[in-house]
């Protein structure tokens, strides 16, 4: 047994040995993983570095929650928290269906007064190789700005459509069937495991979208009222056929009255249905919702239907913008893992400075049952860096226009054509909500 003298002794060796070892972590400037109860001030760096705009309560709990700090990455200059990284555990649907893992990777800040010495550029090279060690082979993000991704490989691979539509001019023609769903208003927060349901079932349907992990879901409820822009409360309509939940709308209402009239506004957060008449059906109750002259949908997919329900298109006036982010982090693992909708066997010369490991020629062969991606030392038919590889994954990029840009080359005559067909989508991907 041991003194009790001599226990003091090797207790407090273990104490000087975990203070140095903690002092030393902080010292060295390189990213390391967040330990839970350093979470608020590493969340509070972040929020600076958006501009220090407080959060309500609920939201700070909620993103509390949904950090899993071992996937999180913290820089520490003395004892002050300097930058900030998350990673999300996702799975993304892809072309053909199938669910990959991905790093939603998120929460991404350096402090203004350490910016522009490489902070994030270390944190990305920590994070990469991670995701890499994880398994998952692609890593998405949504970006604050588009400038800042690209050097480590990222590439704009979903994009979503603005629109602001002039309710009170333009008309919406529903296709036969939709008189048979039920419309009726509920409390959000009471049917969230209803349309939880119907988003589940979506999921498959489109690439781009995201199987998440638990205690998500609760995001699309926030509503603190210092967001609403002056509208409403969050409101909720069910769709309902035969008695099953088969779609939902979140929304808010803006009222405003002009010497004229009514001059009110619906804002469209979100809409799913799991058939053409029951979005059909959520839409004409958008459009028609009294003492509202306009919708103002934002982020939606760029081939949605009711683009074609609309008398007028051009009072819809739309807008489209970059959504996902896709960097592919095992290549072969990503491009196996998804399905090409017309035959296509061609060998890729790929670039990647910042994973080298993905560098150098691979034959992808594949089609709609599936693919196989390995190394070769073929030659090669087109090159391309890690980038454009990433924009077109989800089919939302073509291939040829990436040629047309130069930013990728046909090696082979013919190659370019069957790629660039082969890695399109029938619908286009759609990234569902913004992490
Ligand atoms: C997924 C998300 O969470 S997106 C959110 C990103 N965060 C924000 O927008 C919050 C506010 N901004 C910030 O916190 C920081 O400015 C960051 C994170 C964008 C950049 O961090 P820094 O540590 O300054 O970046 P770092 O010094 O590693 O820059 C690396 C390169 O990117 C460039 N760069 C960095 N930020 C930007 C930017 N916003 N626009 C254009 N280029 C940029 C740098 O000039 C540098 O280029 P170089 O390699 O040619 O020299």
């Amino acid at each position: 047994m041991r003194s009790e003298a001599a226990g003091r002794a090797t207790s407090s060796a273990a104490g000087r040995q975990g203070r140095r070892k903690v002092r030393d972590m902080r010292e060295s400037r390189e990213p390391r993983v967040l330990h839970r109860d350093e979470w608020d001030e590493w969340y509070d760096t972040l929020l600076r570095a958006f501009g220090g705009v407080e959060e309500s309560a609920e939201e700070r709990e909620l993103f509390r929650a949904l950090t899993s700090c071992e996937r999180s990455l913290g820089v520490w200059d003395g004892d002050r928290c300097v930058a900030t990284a998350g990673a999300y555990d996702f799975r993304l649907t892809v072309p053909g269906g199938a669910s990959v893992p991905a790093a939603g990777v998120t929460m991404v800040g350096v402090s203004a007064t350490h910016r522009r010495r490489g902070v994030l550029t270390s944190m990305m090279r920590r994070q990469l190789d991670d995701v890499r060690a994880w398994g998952e082979p692609v890593a998405i993000l949504t970006a604050s700005e588009p400038d800042i991704y690209g050097r480590f490989g990222y590439a704009a691979a979903t994009f979503g459509l603005h629109a602001e539509i002039d309710t009170g001019r333009v008309r919406l023609s529903v296709p036969a069937g939709t008189d048979d769903v039920r419309l009726r208003y509920v409390d959000p927060g009471a049917e969230l495991e209803a349309c939880e349901a119907v988003y589940a079932r979506t999921v498959p349907a489109r690439a781009g979208m995201l199987a998440r992990q638990a205690g998500w879901e609760r995001l699309g409820l926030l509503d603190p009222a210092s967001e609403r822009g002056g509208a409403s409360p969050l409101q909720c309509v069910l769709a309902e056929r035969d008695g099953e939940v088969t779609g939902y709308v979140r929304f808010r209402v803006r009222s405003e009255w002009r010497d004229s009239g009514h001059n009110g506004q619906v804002r469209l957060q979100d809409l799913t249905g799991v058939d053409p008449v029951s979005e059909a059906a959520l839409w004409r109750f958008l459009f028609g919702i009294d003492l509202t002259s306009s919708l103002k949908v934002r982020g939606r997919p760029l081939d949605e239907a009711w683009q074609h329900l609309v008398s007028d298109i051009r009072r819809c006036e739309l807008r489209v913008r970059d959504s996902l982010y896709v960097r592919l982090v095992d290549v072969g693992a990503a491009l196996e893992a998804r399905t090409y909708q017309a035959p296509v066997d061609v060998v890729l010369q790929v670039e990647d400075a910042f994973c080298p490991w993905n560098s150098g020629r691979w034959r992808l062969s594949g089609d709609a049952k599936g693919a196989v991606c390995g190394r070769t030392s073929d030659a090669a038919d087109l090159a391309l860096s890690v980038r454009e590889l990433g924009a077109a994954y989800l089919g939302g990029v073509g291939l040829a226009s990436l040629a047309g840009a130069g930013r990728v080359r046909e090696l082979r005559p013919g190659a370019l054509a069957e790629a660039a067909v082969g890695f399109g989508a029938t619908t286009a991907p759609w990234l569902p909500h913004g992490f």
